[in-house]
C-alpha cells in the first residue's frame, strides 16, 4: 500500500465518521480502510455500538474500548461505515478481498444506510479485475467450483483461508464483468455458494479520497 493510498483511506474514512452520531447503531467493516473508520470513532470518543463485520474487526473495536453488540440483539443498525475492492459510479461494488463479505452482507442489508469509503484506486469503469470471492460450504466445494467453471470463471482456491463462518474461498475471474446485477442473480442461486463478493443495491454512498479531495458517490 503506497502513502498516498493509505493517505486517500484515511481522509475517506474521517469524513464518513463526520455522519456518525452519539447513541447510533454502527456496522463495523473490515480492511484497512474501515479500520480507519473504526480507529477514528475511537479517536473522537462517540457512543456508539458496534456490530462488527468480522472477528478481526470485533477484536480491534473491542481493544480500542468501542462497546459491541451481537447483530442478533440489536433492533436497527443506523449506518455501516466499510470498504471495498472495487465500485463503479452506479455503486456495483466488488468485496471481500478480506475474506469478510458474507457477514459483510448481511450488515449491509440492514443497516439504513451503507457508507463505503475507499482510495481511488478502487473506482472502476467496470468490476472484475479484482478476482471475485466466492464462499462455500465445504461439503459443496467441488460441485460450486464446476458451476462457476460453467459460468466461464477460472477458479482458485484461497489456500489455507477459512472464513469466520467456518467455510472456503474460490477467487473466481470473470473477466470484466459486464452485468454485475445479471451475475449476482446466477451465484445466487448455487446451492452451497454461501456468499459472493457482488454488492448489488446496497451501497447509499461511496466516500473516496482522491489526492486531497473527497469526492462522493450517491444513488
Ligand atoms: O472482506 C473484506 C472487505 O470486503 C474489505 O472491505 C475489502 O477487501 C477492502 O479492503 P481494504 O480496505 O483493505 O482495501
Amino acid at each position: 500500500m503506497t502513502a498516498q493510498q493509505n493517505h486517500e483511506k484515511q481522509a475517506a474514512a474521517l469524513e464518513a465518521v463526520n455522519l456518525v452520531k452519539d447513541g447510533q447503531v454502527v456496522g463495523l467493516g473490515t480492511g484497512s480502510t474501515a479500520e480507519f473508520a473504526i480507529r477514528e470513532i475511537a479517536e473522537r470518543g462517540l457512543r456508539i455500538t458496534g456490530v462488527p463485520t468480522s472477528e478481526r474487526s470485533a477484536k480491534l473495536a473491542a481493544s480500542l474500548g468501542i462497546p459491541l453488540a451481537d447483530i442478533n440483539a440489536v433492533e436497527t443498525i443506523h449506518l455501516t461505515i466499510d470498504g471495498a475492492d472495487e465500485f463503479t459510479e452506479e455503486l456495483y461494488l466488488l468485496k471481500g478481498g478480506g475474506g469478510a463479505f458474507l457477514r459483510e452482507k448481511i450488515v449491509a442489508e440492514r443497516s439504513r444506510q451503507e457508507i463505503i469509503i475507499a482510495d481511488s484506486g478502487k473506482l472502476v469503469k467496470q468490476l472484475g479485475a479484482f478476482r471475485l470471492p466466492i464462499e462455500v460450504v465445504p461439503f459443496a466445494q467441488r460441485f460450486v467450483w464446476q458451476r462457476l467453471e460453467m459460468l466461464g470463471a477460472v477458479c482458485r482456491l484461497r489456500e489455507g483461508f477459512t472464513t469466520d463462518e467456518g467455510n472456503h474461498v474460490i477467487d473466481a475471474d470473470f473477466g470484466l464483468i459486464t452485468e454485475p446485477a445479471a451475475l449476482a442473480a446466477e451465484l445466487n442461486g448455487i446451492t452451497g455458494l454461501v456468499a459472493h463478493g457482488l454488492f448489488i443495491g446496497l451501497a447509499s454512498m461511496v466516500i473516496m479520497g482522491k489526492g486531497n479531495e473527497i469526492v462522493r458517490f450517491t444513488r
